[in-house]
């Protein structure tokens, strides 16, 4: 109860508490931070303003973190600007299409298991099979291994990522500790991130890397932080110079299992969750795959991204314009992204499963500055567009192979109080489409 009120009351009730402003202050206990509630404000902190608001919480000054420290995530400032221009190259459109090919190797092997699941008319722990076939992505897409663990439950790098990314009552306290204890009280305690499983990736890393450099190239995203830092080190090249240490690399190949991960499968999940509890949904999604594959012969890179549908089912994105506030330097700023995206002021039925609102033609009734799946502005998330290759990949391949409906018995959704997750895994039934025809 204590974590509900904690989270849920701190941002949730104080937002819908403080209807008619734009903004409220709340103490998280000892800190003193603004919620914002006004869309406009939060384009104007998160964009127009950004320079002001650019920093993110600074974590642990402890030596045992200084890997863990170095992830875009948690670095500021002129650091952050030069490692995110070096690692902005790595996720555009070009190297998708180049990693198209590693990712849709790892779909297959997911349509193959739950082909299996159906022969063994087994309920499927969603969840679980997707941070598999996401586990295996990554693992092939960020560290050049081939870990399988879609067909080996066993499998060390999954079973490490789930850890990492698990939340335990430790977990839980280190967060509140930091979210609510002075960085001096902190650094006192000396809570420390670096956990084992964050351990275990980190040496994976630095073994891998070790490997690149005796010659070894898998066109993955470890090879090209290794050739952008190649690039930085040329005096030719047009680009300002940023270098860069083995650390750095490091650190952002583990972020991507610790932002990547979850995040990803977790989406899925809640994606298939609905499509089950939809059927007309699915069928919709299931013709606009079959008209792709009838006029391009394939699923490619271009035409999942591009699929009207399938993009609302998974979302919907936007930009711009603000309103006037002032803080002292240093004081946190809280957008209440859950609170803003269920607001009956910027959404018809905020509670319904409505991937219509996102299509195209009704993107003007998304107020922006209300959508913030990814974040918003220079720092959203890097991984948004190779997230979505994924993710929406993976589904297509899915929808086009099997009819998945709620299991009998797991109708509901539970979600956790303290991050955006189901608190059970989600099981669903699929069926084979093969086996009507
Ligand atoms: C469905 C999956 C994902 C969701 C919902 C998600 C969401 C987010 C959000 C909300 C932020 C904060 C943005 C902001 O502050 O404005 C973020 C940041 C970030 N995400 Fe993702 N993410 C996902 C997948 C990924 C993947 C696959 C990667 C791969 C590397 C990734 C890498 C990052 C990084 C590096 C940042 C920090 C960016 C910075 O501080 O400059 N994310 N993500």
């Amino acid at each position: 109860m204590l974590f509900k009120y904690m989270l849920m009351f701190l941002f949730t009730q104080t937002y819908h508490e403080n209807e008619g402003n734009n903004f409220v202050g709340a103490y998280e206990i000892f800190k003193p931070s603004l919620i914002v509630r006004d869309p406009g404000l939060v384009k104007r902190i998160m964009i127009q303003d950004f320079d002001h608001f650019s920093e993110r919480r600074t974590i642990s000054n402890s030596k045992k973190d200084e890997c863990f420290r170095e992830m875009l995530f948690l670095i500021n400032g002129s650091h952050w600007k030069g490692v995110r221009s070096i690692m902005s190259p790595t996720f555009t459109s070009g190297r998708m299409r180049q990693m198209y090919h590693l990712v849709e190797e790892k779909a297959d092997a997911l349509i193959e298991r739950l082909q299996r699941h159906c022969q063994e008319k087994s309920f499927v722990k969603t969840k679980t099979i997707y941070a598999r076939y996401v586990m295996d992505v990554i693992g092939t897409c960020a560290f050049g291994i081939e870990c399988n663990s879609i067909n080996n439950e066993e499998e060390e790098f999954c079973k490490k990522a789930s850890e990492l990314n698990a939340i335990s009552a430790r977990g839980i306290l280190r967060g509140i500790a930091l979210l609510t204890l002075p960085n001096s009280v902190l650094n006192a305690i000396g809570i420390s991130f670096t956990t084992p499983p964050f351990l275990f990736f980190q040496r994976v890393v630095e073994e891998t890397i070790k490997n690149r450099e005796m010659g070894v190239k898998r066109g993955d995203f470890l090879d090209l932080l290794l050739e952008q830092r190649e690039e930085q080190s040329n005096s030719n090249t047009k680009t300002p110079k940023y270098p860069i240490k083995d650390s750095t690399i490091v650190a952002q190949s583990v972020l991507f299992l610790i932002v990547g991960h979850d995040t990803t499968a977790g989406t899925m999940a809640f994606v298939s969750y609905y499509l089950a509890r939809n059927p007309h949904l699915q069928h919709r999604l299931r013709q606009e795959l079959r008209d792709i594959v009838e006029e391009h012969g394939t699923l490619t890179y271009q035409t999942i991204m591009e699929a009207p549908f399938l993009d609302a089912i998974f979302s919907g994105d936007e930009q711009l314009p603000g309103t006037d506030v002032i803080l002292k330097k240093g004081q946190h700023v809280t957008v209440p992204v859950w609170s803003l995206q269920n607001d009956p002021r910027y959404w018809t039925n905020p509670d319904q499963f409505l991937p219509d609102r996102f299509l195209p033609e009704n993107n003007h009734n998304v107020i922006s500055g209300t959508y913030l799946p990814f974040g918003l502005g220079p720092r959203n998330c890097i991984g948004m567009r190779f997230a979505f290759m994924e993710a929406k990949l993976a589904l297509a391949k899915v929808i086009l192979k099997f009819e998945m409906s709620l299991a009998p018995g797991h109708e509901e959704l539970k979600l956790s109080v303290v991050a955006m997750k189901p608190t059970d895994d989600i099981m669903l039934v699929f069926k084979s489409l093969e086996d009507e025809q």
